[in-house]
């Protein structure tokens, strides 16, 4: 079984954890608030309702800053831990943890102190909790936070806003569901106009989380009780009102130790005519047991929502801090290997889009496949193979003298004629797979989760793939071209062979085969039908050409400019790497300030979490 003393303990340790990673409600808007998941008892009551008296009175001790105007300007989360009978007294703040307090005067001037080093030493207020644990074998386990008192008016030196921003500040912390409210009112005011009522009544209407406490009850005029709240006349609340006789101001002047000063309070409910039948449920230390035996059954309630919403933000944050990577090492070497992982991530991205897996390298073929094939086809042969144009091609290469066989510097000029179109889809091949592959890297930058931190790097990245691509389409401009070049610089031969013997056809159609073909040429020489046939020759020629380049062309281009993308994309990048310095490395890997601030976040927040967890395991095991 969970001891009551473990439960309240681990909240306690829970709320030490949440102030030192700066989760106290209210702040940062971002993250689920672990404070807030955390029961916990908040004091709230005007300006003199009697708070600070009630606190020191549960504590038994005489401890809390006191003055005129607002003493409370910082919420004081005073964690009370019951220790074995005679053992000393100390008080410890989270903020100085290594002092052991022992004189209570001290805590009270430390409270101060605190408050003035957030606040300054104006009466501004501050939601930044001071943490107070305090170790008494006068003292049941209980956690409770003074806040500021509430207020009418603005004094001297004070802010017009600090009305507001008072109740703004405790209405942050009480109007949490799973707050525990201490509402304090003095008992000789109609309870009516107390302001911890009134909020009370707004932020839980149902009263099932409000603790009504009455005080000066031994203040209230002469023949007059306050048995109608107290009994839950006046104002009803699903728990009992308790009511509470604290030390006058001419005890506190006096000095009135407060273990004396609790006896004289149990004393005065004993022997009261008014209140004696409810003095076993009225008095500061029923109280501080009554607040202590419900905050431990609410925790208990509320372990497996708590675990649950630790587990939910630990998977949460993880995953974040998966998302956000690793941060960055300090030294050279471990820059250098973190920008040689991300281009590595980044690189297989790249091959996924080429290779399939990833959409785009299909586009390559597309080219190969359409457009090629396409600008091929609407190269403009028919001009320049039109019977006026190889009339006057084969008679300008002809000269002074005319043929006398076959055209041979006609045909040649106008095979090379038209081997020069080539060069135009051929380029233009180039350049498509070109631009299909810059798209490819600017996708797969996009796409690598591990660039998306490094601004730089991956500006660093895009300019150095777009250059090797450039070089890439450079060394693929000149093969193809070359393959053209080729084809102009020697022509199949074997084409030409038959020629003659087609010439001769044509020429005898009779279909004289050992005809003479010096004879037919010289018949057909000026005529069209001469022309149409050189045309046509050429036109097959070019055709025969066309089917040669519509294989090679991909093949240079892929040889050129795929394969080396695949293989050798960021090879001149890697070897720049290597010379850089830990500086220019650490420049590339500038992370977006926004990132890093989140990440750190992110990993304050996973310890917060993960301590809780292991807290609530601890708690588990002692059962
Ligand atoms: N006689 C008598 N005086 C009380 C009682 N409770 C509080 N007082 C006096 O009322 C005055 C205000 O009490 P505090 O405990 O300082 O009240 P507070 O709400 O903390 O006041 P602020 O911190 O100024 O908001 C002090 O002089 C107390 O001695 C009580 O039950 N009986």
């Amino acid at each position: 079984m969970t001891t009551m003393e473990s439960l309240i303990g681990l909240v306690n340790r829970i709320q030490r954890a949440c102030t030192v990673l700066g989760d106290y409600g209210g702040g940062d808007n971002t993250f689920s608030s672990l404070w807030e998941a955390l029961p916990s008892v908040a004091v709230v009551g005007g300006q003199s309702s009697g708070k600070s008296s009630v606190l020191e009175s549960i504590v038994g001790r005489d401890f809390l800053p006191r003055g005129s105007g607002i003493v409370t300007r910082r919420p004081l989360v005073l964690q009370l831990h019951k220790t074995d009978e005679g053992s000393q007294e100390y008080a410890e703040f989270l903020h100085m943890p290594k002092r052991r307090f022992t004189d209570f005067g001290a805590v009270r001037h430390e409270i101060q102190e605190e408050t003035d080093r957030i606040t300054g030493r104006t009466k501004q207020i501050s939601p930044v909790p001071i943490h107070l644990s305090i170790y008494s074998p006068n003292v049941v386990n209980l956690t409770l936070i003074d806040l500021p008192g509430l207020t009418k008016v603005a004094v001297e030196g004070q802010a017009e806003t600090i009305v507001q921003d008072i109740e703004t500040m405790v209405r942050s912390y009480v109007e949490k569901p799973n707050s525990i409210i201490l509402a304090i009112s003095p008992a000789n005011q109609d309870i009516a106009t107390s302001d911890a009522i009134k909020l009370a009544r707004e932020v839980d209407p149902s009263g099932d989380r409000t603790f009504g406490v009455l005080t000066k009850l031994d203040l209230m005029d002469k023949g007059t009780n306050a048995l109608d709240v107290l009994e839950g006349r006046s104002y009803r609340l699903q728990h009992p009102w308790v009511g509470i006789v604290n030390r006058s101001q001419a005890d506190i002047n006096k000095n009135v130790d407060m273990i004396v000063a609790r006896h004289k309070e149990r004393e005065y409910f004993a022997t009261s005519p008014d209140y004696s039948h409810l003095a076993s449920k009225m008095g500061s230390e029923y109280l501080a047991k009554l607040l202590s035996q419900h905050l431990e059954s609410v925790i208990r309630a509320r372990i497996p929502s708590i675990t649950s919403l630790i587990n939910k933000s630990i998977d949460e944050l993880e995953s974040e801090m998966d998302h956000l990577g690793r941060p960055i090492a300090l030294d050279a070497g471990a820059r250098l290997y973190t920008v040689l992982e991300v281009c590595r991530a980044f690189e297989r991205i790249f091959k996924e889009h080429l290779d399939g897996g990833r959409p785009g390298g299909d586009r390559i073929y597309g080219v190969f496949d359409n457009q090629l094939p396409a600008a091929l086809r609407k190269l403009p042969f028919d001009r320049h193979l039109s019977l006026q144009n190889v009339k006057r091609v084969v008679s300008e290469a002809d000269g002074y003298q005319p043929h006398l066989i076959a055209p041979e510097q006609g045909y040649r000029r106008l095979i090379e004629g038209a081997l020069n179109y080539f060069r135009g889809p051929a380029e233009a091949s180039v350049d498509a797979v070109h631009f299909v592959l810059k798209e490819l890297v600017r996708k797969s930058i996009a796409e690598t989760q591990e660039l998306k931190r490094f601004p730089t790097l991956q500006a660093d990245i895009a300019a150095a793939c777009n250059e090797a691509l450039e070089r890439f389409r450079d060394e693929g401009k000149k093969t193809v071209v070359r393959l053209v070049d080729m084809e102009s610089s020697y022509l199949t031969v074997e084409f030409f062979r038959k020629l003659p013997q087609e010439v001769d056809k044509v020429g005898n159609p009779g279909g004289n085969p050992g005809g003479n073909p010096q004879a037919t040429a010289a018949v057909d020489r000026y005529g069209e039908g001469h022309f149409r046939r050189i045309g046509s020759n050429v036109s097959s020629y070019i055709g025969m050409v066309s089917d040669t380049l519509k294989n090679t062309i991909p093949k240079a281009v892929v040889y050129c400019q795929v394969r080396e993308a695949k293989q050798s994309l960021l090879s001149r990048f890697y070897t720049q790497l290597g010379k850089k310095e830990a500086k220019q490395l650490s420049q590339m890997l500038d992370e977006d300030p926004a990132l890093m601030e989140r990440r750190q976040q992110c990993a304050k927040r996973l310890e917060l979490y993960k301590a809780a967890r292991d807290e609530i395991d601890s708690v588990s095991w002692t059962r």
